[in-house]
């Protein structure tokens, strides 16, 4: 479709005049602030199947011009919703380096540097992930919030290849690792709610599950995934950094959201 943008004449404030679900209702991200959490105590915890993949498949590393994304497998899957959740992508949002604050969600306005996002589609119901993006029961995604500490293993099974992508449509296969290792510990502390893409189409169609505990990348790690890469393809004369990618968060509405964890 047309191209958009986070900023300037294409962006986040304008995505609805060629996308029009970008102005509805359903809109993510949100800020999970306290006072509006219901604790759900029938919120189980999320459990993953085979996230533990082996080095000898490959995955396929690219930039779309919008973040970096991570193809899966489509072994891997989500096992404790209404229905399965077969994964299909991963994918980054995150600040600059000089402004390391990029996630998407928010908790209580406080905004972490960056969040990872792994995308699955209701595959009880929809044949594949192109069919599941625009139904209301179509998709789920898992947020982890992303903070600078200790020094990530998992993250770099894709950073030592993101050199490789610097620009726009670059893609490069890698041999897969454990994503659940990209996860927090617990995954029976999270926040619950209905939402949407926070890309356009901006479709209503997530079950959004964003974890209460952020992981830490080194601040190293967080450098190379906000300084290495370009939102313009390698033969623009002028490159424009790909950082800052992130949407504001979206009114709630009357939507409830919804705690697995008494605060
Ligand atoms: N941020 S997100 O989770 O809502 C999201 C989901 C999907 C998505 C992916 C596959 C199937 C269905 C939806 C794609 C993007 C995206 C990010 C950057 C550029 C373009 C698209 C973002
Ligand atoms: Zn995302």
């Amino acid at each position: 479709g047309a191209k958009w943008t986070y900023d300037g004449p294409q962006g986040q404030d304008h995505w609805s005049q060629h996308y029009p679900y970008c102005g509805g209702a359903l809109q993510s991200p949100i800020d999970l602030k306290s006072d509006l959490l219901r604790f759900d105590p029938t919120l189980r915890p999320i459990e993953v199947q085979n996230y533990n993949l082996s080095p000898n498949e490959q995955l396929t590393l690219g930039n779309n011009g919008h973040s970096v994304q991570l193809s899966l497998s489509p072994t891997m899957s989500i096992s404790s919703l209404r229905n399965r959740y077969t994964a299909a992508q991963l994918h980054f949002h995150w600040g600059s380096p000089s402004r390391p604050a990029g996630s998407e969600h928010t908790v209580n306005s406080k905004q972490y540097a960056a969040e990872l996002h792994v995308v699955h589609y209701n595959s009880d119901k929809y044949p594949n992930i192109s069919t599941a993006v625009d139904k209301s029961d179509g998709l789920a995604v898992l947020g982890v919030l992303v903070e600078v500490g200790m020094f990530n293993p998992a993250f770099d099974h894709i950073l030592k290849f993101i050199n490789r992508i610097m620009y726009r449509d670059q893609k490069v296969k890698v041999p897969a690792f454990n994503i659940r290792a990209l996860l927090p510990t617990r995954l029976d502390e999270y926040y619950r709610y209905d939402g949407s893409l926070t890309t356009p189409p901006c479709y209503p169609s997530v079950l959004w599950t964003v974890f209460r505990n952020p992981i830490t990348v080194s601040r190293q790690q967080f450098l190379t995934l906000a300084a290495t890469l370009y939102s313009s393809n390698a033969q623009d004369s002028a490159s424009m950094s790909l950082s800052n990618n992130y949407r504001k968060t979206q009114p709630v509405d009357n939507r409830l959201v919804l705690a697995s964890f008494k605060e």
